[in-house]
């Protein structure tokens, strides 16, 4: 048995059975980071790479107690949200984050899935505004989730800040708006996430990898920031650590089934093994 201590994450989330986004890829991600992972279920998804083909919601308390039998348990150092369907599993969700106290917290606020399958219900945005939005240390919009919510379009940089400021204000010590689904004009060949932190921007700026295979990018991404949490680094580290995980595993990413493939949670392990020999 080992001494050391192991640092603890949990994933509160929708399972994806093609393995590539959900639960799968957060847990694959606190694997590969050194981090123990644990998981509360909200939903099953029948899914592959060619999309939802299915979804089916559980109890909400179903969520509730598995949280309630880690986090009593064995601990949880950080947690991550992902796909939560309804405001009830949502107010359970935020009233067990509440009670344990934990701080370090990453909301992705999974809506849409990328084939257009409803992920949350549209009447359950206004709970992931009021009750968990506020909860969060680091919440992980999309363009699209960004839009809905800041109550806003956007089209240009401009406006990517000022939805990142109005997100802001909803109660999230860091916002990060992902560049995945579009660029602007400036950003030529590179992916931009823009890291607003209550008082100024960061954009991080990689280069945009030419593929399809791009399933489970935000799941994994929001996963290695966790991950990152609960191993103590500070929150603006764990982001900067997640967008190497996640830009390694897009560049090497695994042609496995006939559409949209899933990243590679095994190549940025990988590529450092390759330097350190
Ligand atoms: N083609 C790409 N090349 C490089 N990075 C990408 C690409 N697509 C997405 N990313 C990165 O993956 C992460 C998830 O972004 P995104 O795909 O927008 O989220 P989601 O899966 O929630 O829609 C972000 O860090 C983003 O910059
Ligand atoms: C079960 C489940 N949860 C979340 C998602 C969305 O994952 P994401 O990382 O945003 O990737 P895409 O769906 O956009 O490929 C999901 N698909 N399934």
């Amino acid at each position: 048995m080992t001494d050391a201590r192991i640092p603890r994450a949990l994933t509160i989330a929708g399972s994806d059975s093609g393995g590539g986004a959900g639960i799968q890829a957060d847990l694959k991600t606190f694997q590969e980071l050194g981090v123990y992972g644990m998981s509360a279920l909200t939903a099953v998804t029948v899914q592959n790479t060619l999309g939802v083909h299915g979804v089916y919601p559980l109890p909400p308390e179903a969520a509730a107690e598995q949280i309630e039998a880690v986090g009593g348990d064995i601990g949880v150092d950080a947690l991550k949200t992902g796909m939560l369907f309804n405001a009830e599993i949502i107010r359970l969700v935020a009233d067990r984050i509440r009670v344990f106290g934990w701080e370090r917290v990453v909301v992705d606020p999974v809506m849409i899935a990328k084939g257009g399958a409803e992920l949350l219900r549209t009447e359950a945005v206004d709970a992931l505004k009021r009750e968990l939005l506020p909860l969060a240390m680091v919440v992980t919009p999309n363009i699209p989730e960004a839009e809905v919510l800041a109550g806003m379009g956007i089209r240009t940089r401009h406006d990517c800040r000022e939805a990142a400021r109005r997100i802001g204000g909803l109660g999230p010590r860091i916002v990060i708006i992902k560049g995945g689904h579009g660029s602007f004009e400036e950003d030529g060949d590179q992916v931009v996430d823009l890291v607003y932190d209550g008082t100024g921007f960061t954009e991080l700026s990689a280069k945009r990898v030419n593929t399809v295979h791009t399933h489970g990018t935000g799941c994994t991404f929001s996963a290695a920031i966790t991950a990152g949490l609960a191993q103590g680094l500070s929150a603006f580290d764990a982001i900067q650590s997640g967008r190497l995980f996640i830009q390694a595993a897009i560049e090497d990413g695994l042609n496995l089934g006939q559409g949209q493939g899933p990243t590679n949670h095994w190549a940025y392990n990988r590529r450092r093994q390759e330097v350190l020999q």
